[in-house]
């Protein structure tokens, strides 16, 4: 129960990562503002947000949608005054899947803008509202990822631009005591990935590379361990010596003492065979 009181709200929490994050930020006991488009889906996560101690939220929005987003934080001031923590998670991987196997100058231009568009600009736009009412040792997390590893330009260009935002963001926010993070997962074994994945004769469930290697996701962490990393954060007094970086949930892993839901700690890089 350390963040108590504590207000937080999360993009992308219908599922996936965004999800995962929530539960954990409930179970430590915080005020949870879920947020994704459809409603249905997101009144499972603040139930469950609740259930695990916390309060959750739910709250229908699009985040591409620079007058929703307004609309989220005007709510959030109305009814807590303040936000603690603002964690951006919500994607597109849908879309994405299908790109993915693809060379870019096959795919849509708006690709581009759909991956940038949430994975940066999102967390921008978030950002700018959130930090005039955020409390003076507030934490912004954008959760991205090792995007090189991805056969995707847009992909790519998007992560490294998520990273370069924090970095940008932390510079200009450390006076006002408030941190900000870039956080990579490893593999999250989340809907859309074991969607995308084959089970083998021999029952593992396995990722196809388009260049015929297969990665076994029975290796990947849940979405609960990056909510065990983004509560470290959220905990860690002296986090704000740290902001404006990049951190691994394998890293904070080690460093807060975490391990992810069933006891282990899962594995820091991922043989493809
Ligand atoms: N899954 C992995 O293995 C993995 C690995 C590394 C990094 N990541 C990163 O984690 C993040 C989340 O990925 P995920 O796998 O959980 O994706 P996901 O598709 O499972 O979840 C995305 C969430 O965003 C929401 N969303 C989509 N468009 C939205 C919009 N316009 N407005 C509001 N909400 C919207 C969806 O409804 C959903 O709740 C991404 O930044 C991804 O790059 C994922």
């Amino acid at each position: 129960m350390e963040l108590k009181g504590k207000v937080a709200v999360v993009t992308g929490a219908s599922r996936g990562v965004g999800k995962g994050i929530a539960v954990e930020l409930g179970t430590a006991g915080a005020t949870v503002y879920v947020v994704a488009r459809s409603a249905g889906p997101l009144a499972e996560t603040a139930a469950a947000v609740t259930e695990a101690g916390g309060v959750g939220i739910a709250v229908a929005a699009d985040v591409l949608d620079d007058g929703q987003t307004a609309a989220l934080f005007d709510r959030i001031a109305d009814e807590q005054g303040t936000v603690d923590i603002v964690v951006n998670s919500a994607f597109c991987s849908p879309d994405l899947a299908g790109w993915l196997t693809r060379p870019f100058w096959e795919l849509p231009i708006g690709s581009w803008d759909q991956v940038l568009g949430l994975g940066t600009r999102a967390a921008y736009v978030a950002a700018v509202h959130a930090v005039p009412m955020m409390s003076d040792s507030g934490l912004i997390v954008a959760v991205s990822s090792p995007g090189e590893q991805v056969p995707n330009v847009s992909y790519s260009v998007g992560k490294a631009a998520t990273d370069r935002l924090v970095a940008e963001l932390a510079t200009q926010l450390k006076l006002r005591g408030v941190a900000v993070f870039s956080l990579w997962p490893g593999l999250v074994r989340t809907e859309f990935l074991l969607a995308a994945a084959r089970t083998t004769s021999d029952g593992h469930q396995v990722l196809d590379f388009p260049d015929g290697r297969v990665l076994d996701v029975n290796l990947a962490e849940t979405p609960r361990f990056i909510g065990r990393a983004v509560v470290g954060l959220a905990t860690d007094p002296a986090r704000l010596e740290r902001t404006g970086s990049v951190e691994t949930t394998a890293a904070l892993a080690e460093r807060y003492g975490f391990t992810d839901i069933d006891g282990n700690r899962p594995p820091t890089s991922y043989e493809v065979g």
